[in-house]
């Protein structure tokens, strides 16, 4: 469903031309969960935000559902990233303002889904991450482990083919993070949608199909030859 090929991405800082990534070449079937593993700053999350198309890489090809993103004009993409990919970040990034509910229920408004349906899904969701008694609460009062599962709930409502999550129990306690993990990797493995997960732990990317590392600006198979 994705497939990026010869993807580079370089930024200028202090006068110098960083080269961070040099030649992504990276195939997700439908379905199929990709841990990605890398020293910090190797650009992991820069990696993501090409892949989920907020950001724009100098050169490559970025297919994805058979639509190739940079022909996509801003209106078109932003549209595009709205029904077809889901993130999900460590730091969760719930709006303060909205409750639990208003935030699940967030993509579904971007999207125009008719407010009956929006609000049956966002019950299916708020029950689905165990939160059922929680949707009028604000953000602030959940514990770190329940604001994940909002975001997870925000990032899967809509149904994304593509999920895009960056260390999402980077900040949770093993069993709680093994929680979400698992609400991740369900719903990858019901062939619902590919995932994508940049994590730090080993244990974590055991879990995945597959283990890629991000090495001087390229992917590495876990285990064998390159991508
Ligand atoms: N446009 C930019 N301007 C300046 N620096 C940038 C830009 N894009 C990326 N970088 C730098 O490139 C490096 C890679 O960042 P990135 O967040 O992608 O790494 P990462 O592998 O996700 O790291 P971590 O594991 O610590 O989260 C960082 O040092 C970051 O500051």
């Amino acid at each position: 469903m994705l497939t990026a090929t010869g993807i580079t991405y370089q930024f200028r800082e202090g006068g110098t031309d960083h080269k961070l990534l040099t030649g992504i070449d990276l195939s997700l079937a439908a379905g199929e969960c990709v841990a990605l593993l890398g020293a910090s700053g190797s650009g992991k999350s820069t990696l993501l935000n090409l892949l989920g198309t907020i950001d724009s890489p100098q050169s490559g090809s970025l297919l994805i559902g058979g639509r190739e993103i940079s022909a996509l004009a801003e209106p078109e993409r932003t549209l595009f990233r709205r029904r077809h990919i889901g993130f999900v970040y460590q730091r969760f990034l719930l709006v303060p303002t909205l409750t639990v509910a208003e935030n699940i229920r967030l993509p579904l408004d971007l999207l125009g889904v008719p407010p009956t349906e929006a609000g049956e899904r966002v019950a299916h969701w708020l029950e689905a991450v165990g939160l059922a008694r929680r949707g009028d609460s604000f953000p602030d009062r959940l514990s770190g482990g329940e604001q994940q599962r909002v975001a997870i709930a925000r990032a899967l409502i809509h149904e994304p083919d593509l999920v895009l999550a960056d260390e999402p129990t980077g900040s949770l306690d093993p069993e709680t993070g093994e929680r979400v993990l698992a609400l991740l990797l369900e719903r990858a493995r019901q062939g619902r949608g590919a995932l994508l997960l940049v994590t730090h732990s080993e244990a974590v990317a055991a879990r995945a199909d597959r283990v890629l590392r991000l090495e001087h600006g390229r992917l590495v198979a876990e285990g064998g030859p390159g991508e």
